[in-house]
C-alpha cells in the first residue's frame, strides 16, 4: 500500500499503543468500549456506564451527533446529550467516546471527552480528517461503509500527517451484497490493517451485524482475529432506543458477553479483566468466586512449576539459576501489572518466591537424574 508514511509499519515500530488517561489500547488488555447509539436522557446513561462498568469496560460511548441515514431521524441531543455522557462516565470513573461530524461540533466536544470518533460516514471527509490532526486526543476512525483497507489508511495517514498520532482503526462492517446483515463484519481487515500498519485496530460488531444475536460471537471471533478492542452498543432498554434498537445488546447480555471475552482472549495471549458474572453480588457469590479463581492461580503455579522442572532437566546443574532470564520476565510482568492497574510491588514480591523454588526444584531433579544416571554403574555389581 502507498504513501502510508506514517501510519505503516516500520522494522522499528511494529505495533504502537495509545495511553489515554490510565487505558492503553493496544497493549497486552483488550479494551471494552459500550454503550448506547444514542444519548438520550441522563437516567439512560447512567445506567448504561453502570453495566459498562459491572462488565469490566473502560470507556463509554454514546453519540449526540448523530449523522443519520434520513434527515428525519433522530439527529442527537448534541450539547445537553454531552453532559449526560460525561457526567455518566464520571460517575463510573470511565472514559468516554463520542462522534463528531463538523468542525463546530469537534469544538464542543474536544475538551470534554476522553475519545473522539470519526464515523465511517465522514471517513472520507478530508476536512475533518484535517482537524482531527490538529487536536491532542485519540481518534477512532471508523472505516467507511464502502471504503478498501488502503482508503481507511490513508484517512488515518491524513490525521497522522496533520500532527495527531492518536489515531485508532475501528472495522465495523462493510456494504457487500448480503442482505441477512446490515453489513458484513470484514475480519480480515483486522489482520491486514495489522500486517501493513503499526495502529491498533478496534472492532465494532453491532453495526456489522445490525442485529443482537450476532454480537456476542462476531465480539469473540474479532478477538480471535487479533482486534485490541470491542466497541459495543448496549441500552437500558433497547425496545425503547431512539436508534439501533435491534441491534443493542441488554445490560444482562453485555455482561454476560464481557464474561466470556477472558478465556478468548487468553487463547491469543492477550487479556481480559472483569471480575466475572453474577446474579448479585452477595457476600457468597462473591466469596465463591475468589474460591475458584484461588484455584486456578494454584493449578497455573503447578503447571509452571512443571515446565520449570522440565527447563530444569535440560540445564547443567552449575548454570540453574538464570538471573537474566529472571529480569527478563519480572520487567514483562511489573509491565503488564502497570497496564491491568494491579500494583507492581505485588509482582515485585511475589515473583522472587517463585523463582526460588522453581530453582530449588530444578536442583533437586538435577541431583535425583544425576543419580539415575549413575545407578546402573553402581548397582551392576551388586545384582
Ligand atoms: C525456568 C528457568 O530456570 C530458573 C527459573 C526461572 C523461573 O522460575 O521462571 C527462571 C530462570 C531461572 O533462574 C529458566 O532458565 O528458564
Amino acid at each position: 500500500m502507498k504513501d502510508l508514511k506514517l501510519a505503516g509499519l516500520t522494522s522499528e515500530k511494529k505495533t504502537s499503543s495509545i495511553e489515554v488517561n490510565g487505558v492503553t489500547i493496544g497493549g497486552k488488555e483488550i479494551i471494552l468500549m459500550g454503550g448506547p447509539c444514542a444519548v438520550e436522557s441522563s437516567a439512560q446513561m447512567s445506567q448504561s456506564a453502570e453495566t459498562v462498568k459491572k462488565a469490566g469496560g473502560k470507556i463509554l460511548r454514546g453519540g449526540v451527533f448523530k449523522p443519520r441515514t434520513s434527515p428525519y431521524s433522530f439527529q442527537g441531543l448534541g450539547r445537553e446529550g454531552l453532559n449526560y455522557l460525561v457526567q455518566a462516565a464520571k460517575e463510573q470513573d470511565l472514559l468516554c467516546v463520542t462522534e463528531v461530524i463538523d468542525a463546530q461540533s469537534l469544538d464542543l466536544v474536544v475538551n470534554n471527552v476522553d475519545i473522539i470518533q470519526i464515523g465511517a460516514r465522514n471517513m472520507q471527509n478530508f476536512e475533518l480528517l484535517k482537524l482531527a490532526g490538529k487536536i491532542d486526543k485519540p481518534i477512532i476512525l471508523k472505516r467507511g461503509l464502502s471504503a478498501t483497507i488502503e482508503e481507511w489508511l490513508l484517512a488515518a495517514e491524513y490525521i497522522l500527517a496533520a500532527g495527531n498520532p492518536q489515531v485508532i482503526l475501528c472495522e465495523r462492517g462493510i456494504r457487500t451484497f448480503e442482505p441477512s446483515t446490515r453489513n458484513t463484519l470484514d475480519l480480515s481487515a483486522v489482520g491486514v490493517a495489522k500486517e501493513v500498519s503499526h495502529l491498533p485496530v478496534i472492532v465494532d460488531p453491532s453495526h456489522a451485524a445490525g442485529r443482537r444475536d450476532l454480537i456476542s460471537s462476531l465480539s469473540k471471533a474479532a478477538l480471535a482475529a487479533g482486534a485490541d478492542g470491542l466497541l459495543i452498543e448496549m441500552h437500558p432498554n433497547p425496545a425503547e432506543a431512539v436508534s439501533d434498537g435491534p441491534q443493542s445488546l441488554t445490560p444482562e447480555q453485555f455482561v454476560q458477553l464481557a464474561g466470556e471475552l477472558g478465556v478468548v482472549a487468553n487463547s491469543v495471549d492477550r487479556v481480559y479483566v472483569c471480575a466475572g458474572q453474577r446474579d448479585s453480588d452477595t457476600l457468597e457469590s462473591l466469596r465463591a468466586e475468589i474460591n475458584n479463581l484461588d484455584q486456578n492461580i494454584i493449578g497455573q503455579l503447578a503447571t509452571r512449576m512443571q515446565l520449570v522442572r522440565k527447563i530444569g532437566e535440560q540445564k547443567r546443574l552449575d548454570r540453574v539459576k538464570d538471573s537474566n532470564r529472571e529480569k527478563e520476565i519480572m520487567q514483562r510482568l511489573v509491565d503488564l501489572a502497570e497496564e491491568l492497574q494491579l500494583p507492581s510491588e505485588l509482582v515485585k514480591r511475589i515473583y522472587p518466591l517463585i523463582f526460588e523454588f522453581g530453582v530449588q526444584s530444578q536442583i533437586k531433579t538435577r541431583v535425583a537424574q544425576d543419580r539415575d544416571i549413575e545407578q546402573p554403574f553402581f548397582s551392576a555389581g551388586s545384582k
